[in-house]
């Protein structure tokens, strides 16, 4: 039957706890999905945490059937680098410090089919395992014996431990391959000759070639090109994989993924490899031998009698001791009613005396025919034998010696076998409604109850000797039929394609996240609340739901169980008539008492097992009821999940709008805010820049109300010095000093009061005081350095500096003054001795007339103005003195005259603007006047 390839997804548990996540999963819907909203339905979506022994009871149990069965089976695990490849298959480790609950898939898979091979003691065996690696397209045997025969599970788990040691470590694929050839004679006599391979596949990460060439072969299966066409052979990896992908193998592929951010790429990468993977379908068939179905035994053959009732023993000892344990288990649930219990203790009596006979005979049965059971290994590919025209003979015949009784008992019987198939028919559908799976074809055959036949036709002929599938176990076969068949169950159908449609996050996690997220206002308080509650009722529910597919499937294995003993017991009814209608037969040879004691014997145990049918049935009828109930309580809650999750989206949705609303409030709260602070520290600094300059201008008021105090005890000084120098036409030379001093001062009083003064009217005194642009432009280099350096002067250096200017002003300023009075009395002196000169001029004047009058031969001036001088002695004195003056003036050097420049250096390097200060009564009045004016 065609089977598509499975896919389960297994996310790595992050290294960090609390760490974000970029993928979730979703066991419930069966779907991956990642942070941006994509969805990956898978046949598995396993939860975060999951546990090895959950991993492989989820899907592993089917392919254990399936190997059982005689089919090829395949696991292959993809995935990045760390991400869980080899934890999933192998586990971490095989030393004694490794607890067995971590054991990965294979060793779980060989400690099963031993323990499954241990309950079936009819079965002969022959089990081999290999491991190989695949390093650089290169085969290399880990155990290095090929392939290596384990008889049980120690010597399986010993060559686990070696191989685990030797083999190669790096990024390689790895094969572990369990293959096993199995006999068995079935219930019907006929042989069962099975071979079957189960292969595990640990493959690389990228960028590994071999996964490139394997990517290629399954785009070319999923465009739908027959394997026959594809050439497998380019690689190893592509060679060994021929069977998992398009060939005849059930095949997992396991995608071991990551979901931490920054592998988010490869993740994806994988998540789509593997969805490639589930388009390509394998036809899964049972691999027979030649000799399979053929009959053991005939009905003919007297001397195989002793064959036949050893068989018929060996399966009546099965069925017994099956119905034991049910015995057992309804006694130990004591649900029957004393009478039927005291049945039931007798039967287990009898039983056991049976068990002591039957021991008995065994024992001295085995000594004989242990040499006959033996089955020598059976080689392959043989052409399939015919049945013998003698066995349809006997058929016939058979027909023609049945008695009244067997009639009745084939219709009981065939009446229980419809009923039965119908039972178990309805059973599997329910079952895989359980099983989501929603591409699964069956091939034709599989419609009826046998498995398909592989004709010559076939396109993978490895064994062409495939017989009708009748003889396979009819529980194990459903099984794999279950899997082909499964399906999503409507509701959960109906909750994917929902939130699939509204691209609703089906996982709860990302949807809380982001509620979470956008919710933190604290005046979305009710939305809060109203979110937790139903996120509560919404847990709750997902816990209930979970309880529940958990009881639900707990009632499927139980009801999986009683069908099973359904089967067995229909088993033992089948061989029971069988054993009955050998008995008829033989009723020629045997005496008629005996066959009748027998037959007695026999009806009574049918009855008991129909009887005991009939318990079992009801039991099923109850579970079957039971199933329904939770199911339809799994379907109100799952349409209860799907409200709840509405409603959180609703919530969202208006926790979002009321968040939205309220930050826009806040927005312009805000501004309004920053806007008021904004101001209000304006007008506090204004308010301090007032307080400040209110105590500036008190501070200045005093500083000029000291100044004029002390400018009006100079002034009453220089007035006191004034009027004595005008009293007595002079003044000492200290106190000429004294004066200047005053004088000085009180200018400097009337600049700084000016100063002042401006300061308190709010002009910057800087602009009247600072050095001007143009002044700095017309000052000299040196000028401009001395200036440079008076700016650097610390306040006691300008004081020093400003004291002895001062000194030196007042020394110059007496130094002119003194000069001007020289200069005034040289004045007034040459004024009298020109008026002397004049006067001597005419006196001279008029002693030459009078000499040329009197002297006519006249003489020069000199000679008349001594004359005249020796006439007038008075005269001619004036006279000589005033030469003497006037060349004693001539010596002098002119009045000395203070360069202006220097002087309006000593002052602060500004244009002082011109003020007048006048005194009305008791005010000083200073007004400022244009310089030009
Ligand atoms: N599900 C898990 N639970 C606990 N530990 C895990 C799980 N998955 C992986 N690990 C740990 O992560 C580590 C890496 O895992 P592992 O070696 O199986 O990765 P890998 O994919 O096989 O790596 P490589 O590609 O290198 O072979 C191991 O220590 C393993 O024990």
């Amino acid at each position: 039957m065609d089977i598509p390839v499975q896919i389960a997804i297994r996310l790595k548990p992050p290294s960090i706890a609390d760490s974000l996540q970029c993928i979730f999963s979703n066991p419930v819907t069966q779907i991956v999905i990642t942070e941006s909203g994509q969805t990956f339905h898978v046949n598995r979506a396993l939860p975060g945490d999951c546990t090895q022994a959950h991993l492989f009871n989820s899907f592993m149990i089917p392919q254990v059937n399936c190997f059982l069965d005689g089919c090829d089976t395949s696991v292959v695990v993809f995935g990045q680098s760390k991400s869980g490849k080899t934890y999933t298959l192998f586990g971490p480790g095989f030393e004694c410090i490794h607890s067995e609950c971590d054991q990965g898939i294979v060793p779980r898979f060989l400690t099963e089919i031993f323990h499954r091979l241990g309950q079936m003691p009819e079965r002969e065996y022959i089990l081999h395992i290999t491991w190989m690696q695949v390093v650089n397209n290169n085969i290399f045997d880990v155990l290095g014996a090929g392939l290596v025969k384990c008889s049980n599970v120690e010597e399986a788990f010993q060559y686990l431990q070696l191989g685990w040691r030797q083999r190669c470590l790096g990024n390689n694929h790895t094969f572990f391959t369990v293959s096993m050839e199995q006999k068995w004679v079935g219930t019907n006599g006929v042989l069962n000759h099975r071979m079957s391979t189960a292969s595990f596949c640990d493959l690389a990460a990228y960028p590994e070639p071999g996964l490139f060439a394997l990517e290629n072969i399954i785009k070319e299966l999923i465009a739908g090109n027959p394997p026959k066409q594809i050439n497998y052979d380019r690689c190893i990896l592509t060679a060994m994989l021929r069977d998992s992908f398009g060939g005849r193998a059930f095949t997992w592929v396991i995608g071991c993924i990551s979901t931490e951010p920054d592998d988010y790429q490869d993740t994806l990468k994988i998540l789509n490899l593997c969805l490639c993977c589930r388009g390509i379908k394998n036809f899964v068939t049972v691999n027979l031998f030649a000799d399979n179905n053929t009959p053991v035994y005939t009905d003919k053959m007297p001397t195989d009698n002793a064959f036949n009732l050893q068989f018929a023993t060996t399966q009546w000892i099965k069925l017994v001791s099956n119905a034991e344990g049910l015995f057992n288990k309804i006694l130990q649930s004591k649900s029957l009613s004393e009478a039927d219990m005291n049945q039931v203790t007798e039967w287990l009596f009898l039983k056991a005396e049976c068990d002591e006979c039957l021991n008995n005979d065994m024992t001295a049965d085995n000594k004989e025919s242990s040499t006959k059971q033996g089955l020598p290994r059976i080689a392959e590919d043989t052409e399939p034998s015919e049945p013998s025209e003698s066995d349809v003979e006997s058929d016939s015949e058979d027909s023609d010696s049945e008695t009244l009784f067997q009639d009745k008992l084939e219709k009981l019987m065939e009446y229980f076998r419809e009923k039965n198939d119908q039972l178990f028919a309805d059973r599997c559908e329910e079952y895989l409604n359980h099983i989501d799976s929603d591409d699964i074809t069956i091939s034709e055959t599989s419609g009826s109850q046998s498995l398909p036949i592989m004709t010559s036709q076939s396109n993978s002929g490895r064994r062409r000797t495939i017989q009708p599938g009748e003889s396979i176990s009819g529980a194990q076969l459903e099984l794999l039929r279950k899997v082909a068949a499964k399906a999503i169950s409507p509701e959960s159908q109906k909750i994917i394609i929902e939130s699939h449609k509204k691209d609703i996050d089906p996982e709860p996690k990302l949807i809380e996240r982001e509620l979470l997220k956008m919710i933190d206002s604290p005046k979305t308080n009710e939305i809060c609340k109203k979110y937790k509650i139903t996120k509560e009722k919404y847990t709750q529910k997902q816990i209930l739901a979970r309880k529940l597919s958990k009881e639900i499937s707990s009632s499927q294995t139980q009801l999986k169980e009683l069908i099973n003993m359904c089967i067995a017991k229909q088993r033992l009814i089948d061989d029971l008539s069988r054993t009955i209608s050998y008995n008829s037969r033989n009723k020629l040879y045997s005496e008629k008492n005996e066959s009748h004691y027998i037959d007695q014997d026999t009806l009574k145990e049918i009855k008991r097992h129909e009887i005991n049918l009939k318990t079992y049935k009801k039991q099923i009828e109850q579970i079957k009821r039971q199933i329904k109930k939770d199911e339809k309580r799994k379907n109100t809650l799952d349409v209860e999940l799907l409200k709840d999750k509405l409603k959180l989206d609703e919530l969202s949705e208006s926790s979002v709008d009321v968040k939205d609303k309220k930050s826009n409030s806040i927005k312009h709260f805000t501004h309004r805010i920053t806007q008021l602070d904004s101001i209000l520290k304006e007008k506090t600094n204004d308010l301090v820049n007032l307080e400040l300059s209110k105590e500036k201008e008190l501070m200045l008021r005093k500083e000029i109300k000291n100044l004029r105090k002390t400018r009006e005890c100079l002034h009453e000084q220089r007035c006191s010095l004034g009027h004595k120098r005008k009293m007595y036409k002079s003044l000492s030379d200290s106190e000429e000093r004294k004066l200047l001093e005053c004088e000085e001062a009180i200018e400097a009083i009337d600049t700084a009061i000016e100063y002042k003064n401006n300061l308190i009217c709010g002009k910057s005194p800087s602009a009247s005081l600072s050095d001007s642009q143009d002044n700095k432009d017309n000052r000299s280099r040196g000028e401009q350095m001395l200036m440079a350096r008076l700016d650097k002067l610390s306040h006691d250096e300008m004081k020093t500096l400003l004291y002895r200017y001062f000194q030196k002003v007042v020394d110059l300023r007496s130094a002119c003054a003194a000069l001007e009075a020289g200069a005034a009395a040289a004045a007034d002196e040459a004024s009298a001795w020109r008026a002397r000169a004049a006067h001597a001029w005419r006196l001279a004047q008029r002693a030459r007339s009078f000499a040329h009058h009197r002297f006519l031969d006249g003489g020069n001036a000199e000679r008349a103005l001594s004359f005249g001088m020796t006439t007038d002695s008075e005269t001619s004195d004036d006279a000589m003195r005033l030469v003497d003056r006037v060349r004693q003036l001539a010596r002098y050097p002119p009045a000395p005259v203070i360069p202006s420049q220097n002087l309006r250096q000593l002052m602060p390097a500004t244009n002082l603007p011109v003020a007048k200060v006048t005194k009305e009564k008791n005010k000083l009045v200073i007004v400022q006047q244009d310089k030009k004016n």
